[in-house]
């Protein structure tokens, strides 16, 4: 494996604080010397912190009591090296040893010390090692306040490993936390930073690699992870390009969209023109007959399937044409716009022999009937797309505070792939394999996105059911693909201006915009 897929592979890899040690013990006993790890580990920092464009040349430090410090007080040594004015806050009586090796080098160079916050001068910026995965306890007295202070001070603050106060797994605060602007993840993705409570203290993210030997991350973590992060690389095997050259329309899959209603026909639109995304052969969709116009003047290539309604404009029941049958379909998705009035048709999907999104209404259905243990006895995989409230009325006893914990819990007992919308949506399968999506962007928590998702979703999927690809690989690239679109969308027309019509505008450009290398990497790995 090349240095480069090597990277990319790390990216994908996420650790807990006990897995981490067990990762560093292994190198270390293999005989890497612990301050060396730290000189490099800091002077990584430091290359990264000069190759961006900080503005001014004052910098505080601070350092805690364990190697987290040591990596600060490095990072502050080198900084000052090279011409920066650095103050160092160091407020603790105790320090591990190495890290009091470095204290007394800056000190013993005329890099001012300090004890107390007040004495620490105006500093442009913050480099903040207080605690990193060795916190185990909460943050109390002088040193909270002192976060808590520094928090007030609007200053850029660069996290090593993770914002201090962060629990490395779970991502809750632990009394307090720095607000950083930037974290340094060292190594290996830490759990708690993939947590939605996490966010808004890890504020920008990165991983700073530092050689740590695969063999070893694979002795820890298993060859193939339990958690993975959500990456380009991870997805682009499962994405349906490229299309074989002999390609027939009815070979590339026939997605059935169930959804609409009089009252939400554009959840019907937007769900279409997610499918239409995603590249699918064939498209139909079942709708309400009133709104059957509607949908074929939005997506002309779609075949409109007009259904029997109620007095309220729901449908009633399915009527699919001539010989049709749920199973001819390659892949139902149910749900976006349905209302909650067409519980026999939820019923009647749950008994298709074919993979199954089941959204929106149709979970808010799903959780009425309360039968949702009997999705185990589908003979073809289901899948789940709930958010947060509709995660709360499906499962209503499992605590989603822990959003990987709850993922796996819910997959567990349905047997379903389960995707749990959010800031960092979180996917598990039955045997706990779990994937957290990473980048995203606040832009996408608007009306009619999730509708997107799952017709994309049921695109993608049509498309590579019949080849050698993991449902749950196909739900981690729609996850990744809606969200790609999003930020790029976001980049042009600012977070404002990604309505959810907009979104489907960009999920091809999404494809347009990886690199030609890795379109190449496709056809090499995908010519069928
Ligand atoms: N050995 C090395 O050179 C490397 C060090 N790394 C750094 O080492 C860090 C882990 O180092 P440590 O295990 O020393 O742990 P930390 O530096 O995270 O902190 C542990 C220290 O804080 C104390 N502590 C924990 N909770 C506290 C609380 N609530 N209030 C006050 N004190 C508290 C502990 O007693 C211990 O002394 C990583 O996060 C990373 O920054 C690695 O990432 C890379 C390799
Ligand atoms: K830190």
């Amino acid at each position: 494996m090349n240095n480069q897929d090597l990277k990319h592979l790390k990216e994908i890899f996420v650790v807990t604080a006990a897995q981490m040690r067990d990762v560093e013990s292994r190198v270390f006993a293999a005989g890497m010397p612990i301050p060396a790890l730290m000189e490099k580990v800091g002077r990584l920092i430091c290359d990264r912190l000069l190759s961006m464009t900080l503005k001014g040349s004052r910098v505080g430090i601070l350092a805690g009591p364990g190697h987290n410090g040591g990596d600060a007080l490095v990072v502050g040594r080198e900084l000052h090296f090279r011409g920066y004015n650095v103050w160092i806050y160091q407020p603790f009586g105790q320090l591990k040893e190495l890290t009091n090796q470095h204290f007394h080098y800056a000190q013993s160079l005329g890099i001012p010390c300090f004890s107390q916050l007040a004495e620490l001068p105006d500093c442009d910026f913050l480099i903040d090692g207080l605690f990193g995965f060795g916190l185990e306890r909460e943050i109390t007295g002088n040193i909270a306040e002192a976060i808590n202070h520094l928090n007030l001070w609007n200053k850029p603050i660069f996290s090593i490993d993770l914002p201090s106060g962060i629990h490395t797994d779970t991502g809750a605060v632990l009394g307090t936390a720095i607000c950083a602007s930037h974290t340094f993840c060292l190594g290996l993705w830490k759990q708690g930073l993939l947590q939605e409570q996490a966010i808004k203290y890890a504020g920008k993210t990165e991983l700073v690699d530092f050689d740590i030997p695969l063999a070893d991350i694979q002795a820890v973590l298993g060859e193939v992870p339990t958690i993975k992060r959500i990456t380009q690389s991870l997805v682009i095997n499962t994405l349906p390009l490229p299309l074989s050259p002999i390609l027939h329309k009815y070979k590339s899959g026939h997605l059935l969209l169930i959804c609409g209603s009089k009252r939400y026909a554009g959840g019907a639109i937007l769900t279409g023109l997610g499918a239409r995304g995603s590249g699918i052969g064939m498209l139909s969709i079942a709708v309400p007959e009133s709104i059957k116009p509607l949908l074929v003047s939005h997506l002309p290539e779609a075949l409109i399937i007009g259904c029997p309604e109620t007095n309220n404009g729901a449908i009633s029941h399915l009527q699919l044409p001539g010989e049709t049958t749920l199973n001819s379909f390659t892949v139902i998705a149910c749900g976006p716009g349905l209302t909650t009035e067409v519980t026999p048709i939820v019923e009647q999907v749950m008994k298709s022999e074919v993979p199954l999104i089941l959204d929106a209404d149709a979970l808010n259905i799903l959780a009425q009937l309360g039968t949702i243990t009997s999705l185990k006895n589908r003979h073809q995989p289901t899948i789940l797309t709930p958010h947060g409230g509709e995660f709360h009325r499906l499962f209503p006893e499992i605590d989603i505070t822990n959003r990987v914990k709850g993922v796996q819990t819910a997959a567990s007992q349905t047997g379903a792939i389960v995707l749990l919308k959010g800031a960092r949506t979180a996917i598990a399968n039955e045997q706990g394999v779990t994937w957290v999506n990473s980048e995203s962007t606040p832009a996408l928590a608007r009306g009619g996105s999730g509708d997107v998702l799952t017709g994309l979703m049921g695109g993608i999927l049509g498309q590579v059911v019949n080849r050698q690809v993991n449902m749950e690989d196909v739900v981690a690239t729609a996850v990744w693909w809606h969200s790609q679109a999003g930020i790029l969308a976001a980049k042009e027309r600012t977070e404002l201006g990604v309505d959810a019509f907009t979104l489907t505008q960009y999920l091809n450009r999404v494809l347009a915009q990886i690199q030609t290398d890795e379109i190449s990497k496709w056809v090499e790995l995908n010519i069928r």
